[in-house]
């Protein structure tokens, strides 16, 4: 963890106990559902995002100051201009878009390489758990190769309806905790 530490001193930490997230992944995987629903502010049928939404979120005494980024293709090519200064990443998939798993493995992979971003905590929600034929966390973690303990980074699947308000508390929680033991560990 000393590692972990003292890079969040040097590049993440902020004076006032704030950090910038990135909400990624494909379009229509549930991002800005996921963003509305944390600040409890849904209001029917959230519309594909235009560039991005960005909202100051406070959770568990943390500010997040959250970028929900569109995933449509032409966009996920700029996501990389918003990397700078980023404190955690919430990568939302979509369970039951099985035909582009591949593509999510592709873009997961693309973050977990991406120099800018190494050691940065990844929560991914498996979004969409509400629907019968979605795929769980096991296969999930299959279909991406990704073994959480093996990373060198904070990494976690959590599955999550956002529609039904499920798991997204925990996944938030985790995400909070990992900053927060930073700022504990003064
Ligand atoms: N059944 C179900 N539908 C969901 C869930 N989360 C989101 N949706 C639906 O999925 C569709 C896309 O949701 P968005 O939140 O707009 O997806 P997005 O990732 O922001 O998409 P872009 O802005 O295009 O990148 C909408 O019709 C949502 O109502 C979920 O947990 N369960
Ligand atoms: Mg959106």
């Amino acid at each position: 963890m000393g590692v972990f530490v003292s890079i969040w001193d040097k590049l993440f930490r902020k004076e006032d106990n704030n950090f910038k997230i990135l909400i990624l992944g494909l379009d229509r995987a549930g991002k800005t559902t996921i963003l509305e629903k944390i600040q409890g502010k849904m209001e029917g049928e959230p519309v594909p995002t235009i560039g991005y939404n960005h909202q100051k979120v406070v959770m568990r005494n943390v500010s997040l100051d959250v970028w929900d980024l569109s995933g449509q293709e032409t966009m996920r090519k700029i996501w990389k201009h918003y990397f700078v200064d980023t404190g955690g990443i919430i990568f939302v998939i979509d369970c039951t878009d099985c035909s582009r798993i591949e593509l999510v493995r592709d873009e997961m992979n693309y973050l977990l390489a991406e120099p800018e971003l190494l050691e940065i905590p990844i929560l991914i929600l498996a979004n969409k758990q509400d629907i019968p034929e979605a795929i769980g966390v096991d296969n999930l973690r299959k279909s991406l190769g990704i073994v959480e303990e093996e990373h060198k980074r904070p990494i976690k699947i959590q599955e999550a309806s956002a529609i039904q308000d499920e798991g997204l508390d925990s996944g938030f929680e985790w995400l909070i905790k990992i900053l927060s033991n930073e700022e504990d560990d003064d």
